[in-house]
C-alpha cells in the first residue's frame, strides 16, 4: 500500500539524533548501539517520505473520526486519546476545528520482548486520531461549513464513521430520530458528491491536455481513464475504492485525495445498557448489515462508557466493566482494527535501553524498514539480521538465536515480515 500526504493542517514534531552519532562510522560492520541511537528518537509524529517502487509514501498514519453532529465523536476521541481535551457536549457542531491526538497501538509482544531484553522502556507503535466536525446533508454544497470539514477528512488515511445506536431523548439527534441507515447514507453521499465535484473540476483541466513529453501524456491518459471509471462508480453510488486501478492509475490520481478511496470502519456507538449484548439492539444489527454490504469494518463501543472509564483509577475500571457485563474496554479493538485497516505491519528492535515497535507498510523491504528509523540506515544498508518474534522468544536472546541458527542474515530484497525482530548493519 502506498500513499502520499494529503496533509496541510497538522503540525509536525519530530526530533532526530545528533549528526555526530553517525559521523566517522565507516567500518562496514559497524553496528550502532540501538538503544543509544533510539534514545534520540522522540518521534511524536513523523512525516517522512520513502521511495517505493510504486510511488512515494509517508508514515504519518491518521484516522479521522467522522459522522453526523452530536453522535459522540469527541467523546470517543477523548476516550481513545489519553488526556484528550476535545470539547464534548450535547449540542450539534460542538467541534469546529479538528482535535488531534496520538494513540499507542496495544501489542502484548512488546512487553514480552522488553522483559527478555531487560529493556529500560518499551515504546509502542502509534496512530494519530483526528476528531473532525460533524457533517450534515448538503455539506458538499457548503452546508454547515461543509467544505471546510470535508477538507479535514481529505487529510486522513482512514475513516472511523461514528454511528449513533443509542436511544436517549435528552441527546439531540440532528434529524430527530436514531436511524443508522439514513445517517450512514447522508455521510457517504456527501463524500461521494464531494469526490464527483473534485473529479469534474479535474477533468475540465485534463481536457486541455497540457503534457508535452510522451511520459507526461501517458500519465494524463492514465488519470483520465481512472477518473472516468471512478466517476461512473460514484454515480452508481459506489465508492472510488471499489474501482480496480493499476499502480500507475492509483499513483496519478493520488493528488486528488478522493474521500471515497479511504478505507472505512463503522463505529456503532451504543448505550451502556447494550454493551453486554449489542446484538439485541436493532440499530447495531442495521450497521452490521451495512458494514458487510459496503465491505467495511465494524467495531461496537460505548463512547460514553469508554470516556467514563478514563476518569476512573485503573484498579476500578475492571469492576466497572464487570458491572456492565463485559470484561474489557472496546478501545483496544478499535485501535487494532484501525492499524490493520491502514495495512500497517510491526517489526521490533530490542536492546537494553529500549524495545520498540516500528510501523511499516506491508511489503516494505529491509532497507525501507531500516529507513523508518533513520534515512542513513536505508542509504548505508548492508544487511539485516532477522528473527521471527516466536523464534526470538523461544531462544531468549539474539546470541542464542544466532547459535541455534534462527537468526537469518537478509539482504536488501528481503520483505520484512510481521513481528520480525531486527538488527541492521549499515555503513555511513
Ligand atoms: N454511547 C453514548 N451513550 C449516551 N450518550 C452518549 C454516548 N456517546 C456520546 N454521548 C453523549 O452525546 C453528546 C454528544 O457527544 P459529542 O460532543 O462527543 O458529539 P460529537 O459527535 O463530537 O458532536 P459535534 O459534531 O457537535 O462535535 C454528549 O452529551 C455525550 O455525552
Ligand atoms: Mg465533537
Amino acid at each position: 500500500m502506498s500513499r502520499i500526504a494529503c496533509s496541510h493542517f497538522l503540525p509536525i514534531v519530530a526530533r532526530y539524533p545528533p549528526k555526530s552519532l553517525f559521523l566517522g562510522k565507516t567500518d562496514p560492520f559497524y553496528r550502532p548501539n540501538f538503544a543509544d541511537v533510539l534514545h534520540y528518537y522522540v518521534i511524536i509524529r513523523r512525516e517522512r517520505s520513502f521511495s517505493s517502487s510504486a510511488s512515494k509514501i509517508t508514515m504519518n498514519l491518521r484516522a479521522g473520526i467522522v459522522g453526523l453532529p452530536n453522535v459522540g465523536k469527541s467523546t470517543l476521541f477523548n476516550a481513545v486519546v489519553e488526556n484528550g481535551k476535545a470539547h464534548a457536549a450535547n449540542f450539534p457542531f460542538c467541534t469546529i476545528e479538528p482535535n488531534v491526538g496520538i494513540v499507542a497501538v496495544p501489542d502484548p509482544r512488546l512487553q514480552v520482548l522488553s522483559d527478555i531484553c531487560k529493556s529500560q522502556r518499551a515504546v509502542p507503535a502509534s496512530i494519530e486520531f483526528v476528531d473532525i466536525a460533524g457533517l450534515v446533508k448538503g455539506a458538499s454544497q457548503g452546508e454547515g461549513l461543509g467544505n471546510k470539514f470535508l477538507s479535514h477528512i481529505r487529510e486522513v488515511d482512514s475513516i472511523l464513521q461514528v454511528v449513533r445506536c443509542f436511544e436517549d431523548n435528552d441527546i439531540v439527534h440532528i434529524n430527530g430520530k436514531v436511524d443508522p441507515r439514513t445517517d450512514i447514507d447522508v455521510i457517504n453521499l456527501e463524500l461521494v458528491f464531494s469526490d464527483l465535484d473534485q473529479i469534474e473540476k479535474r477533468m475540465e483541466k485534463l481536457k486541455k491536455g497540457k503534457a508535452k513529453d510522451p511520459q507526461g501524456k501517458v500519465k494524463e491518459e492514465a488519470e483520465k481513464s481512472a477518473l472516468e471509471r471512478i466517476q461512473q462508480a460514484l454515480m452508481d453510488g459506489k465508492p472510488a475504492r471499489s474501482v480496480t486501478l493499476s499502480d500507475l492509475e492509483r499513483d496519478v490520481i493520488k493528488h486528488l485525495c478522493l474521500l471515497t478511496t479511504k478505507p472505512v470502519i463503522y463505529v456503532a456507538n451504543v448505550a451502556e445498557s447494550d454493551l453486554a449484548d449489542p446484538g439485541n439492539n436493532p440499530h447495531v444489527e442495521e450497521v452490521m448489515k451495512l458494514a458487510s454490504e459496503l465491505q467495511s469494518g465494524l467495531v461496537i463501543v460505548s463512547a460514553q462508557v469508554e470516556s467514563e472509564l478514563t476518569d476512573l483509577p485503573p484498579e476500578e475500571r475492571l469492576e466497572y466493566l464487570k458491572s456492565l457485563g463485559v470484561s474489557e474496554s472496546g478501545l483496544g479493538n478499535l485501535i487494532r482494527a484501525t492499524y490493520g485497516l491502514l495495512g500497517m505491519r510491526t517489526y521490533f528492535t530490542s536492546g537494553e535501553k529500549e524495545t520498540k515497535a516500528w510501523t511499516i507498510v506491508a511489503g516494505m523491504t529491509a532497507p525501507q524498514a531500516a529507513g523508518i528509523i533513520h534515512s542513513d540506515f536505508e542509504k548505508g544498508f548492508i544487511r539485516a539480521e532477522t528473527v521471527s518474534y516466536d523464534d526470538f522468544v523461544a531462544a531468549g536472546s539474539f546470541a542464542a538465536a544466532r547459535e541455534k541458527g534462527l537468526l537469518r542474515s537478509e539482504g536488501k530484497d528481503y520483505i520484512v515480515q510481521e513481528g520480525d525482530v531486527m538488527l541492521f548493519r549499515f555503513n555511513v
